[in-house]
């Protein structure tokens, strides 16, 4: 049954994706000095323990409160859409909360830490990408769901519309 809004679902998603991202960056942060590396596949997935006090691709170094005031928008706008616009939309509800999950996970590094932990180093198609961590891979992944959703949403009401 199609409820409104499904927070049985959401919030166990969100509260287990931010305990899995602060549980492997303790791990890391534990076991591993800055700079230590170990293969997991190859060359392709190697597991780096690193800080970024920056943001993606280590833009904007050591602009923390920058950060929080951000990060502060990104949590209130979430929680807006999700109230607005996503009742009755089970995916986009899924994609405002793994966005919601992630930004939680890298504000708790950025408030306690001071910079952020990251450990996941691929090189995709032999590019070298950033090393991120889990609370990355949701945010990324939230963004693409939730342009999935308005995307494919848009096209729907444009069919209606052409009735
Ligand atoms: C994922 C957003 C970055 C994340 O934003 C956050 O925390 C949010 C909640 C707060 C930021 C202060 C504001 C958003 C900045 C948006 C941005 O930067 C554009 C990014 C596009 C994105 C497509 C959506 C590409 C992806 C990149 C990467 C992730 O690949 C999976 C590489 C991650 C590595 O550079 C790693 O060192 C980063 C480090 O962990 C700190 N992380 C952050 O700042």
């Amino acid at each position: 049954m199609n409820k409104k809004y499904n927070l049985s679902v959401m919030i166990p998603i969100g509260l287990f994706l931010i305990i899995m991202d602060q549980l492997s960056k303790w791990i890391i942060v534990k076991t591993m000095n800055v700079g230590d590396s170990f293969s997991v596949i190859g060359n392709i997935l190697e597991i780096t323990s690193h800080r970024n006090n920056g943001a993606a691709w280590g833009m904007l170094q050591n602009q923390m409160i920058f950060f929080y005031i951000i990060t502060v928008i990104v949590l209130l706008a979430i929680l807006y859409f999700f109230k607005q616009d996503a009742a009755f939309k089970p995916v986009m509800q899924l994609g405002l909360t793994l966005i919601f999950a992630g930004a939680v996970g890298n504000f708790i590094d950025r408030l306690f830490r001071g910079s952020v932990v990251d450990f996941i180093d691929t090189k995709i198609i032999n590019y070298d990408f950033p090393i991120f961590n889990i609370a990355d891979s949701c945010l990324t992944i939230g963004v693409i769901v939730l342009l999935y959703e308005i995307l494919v949403n848009e096209n729907k009401e444009k069919k209606h519309a052409d009735i």
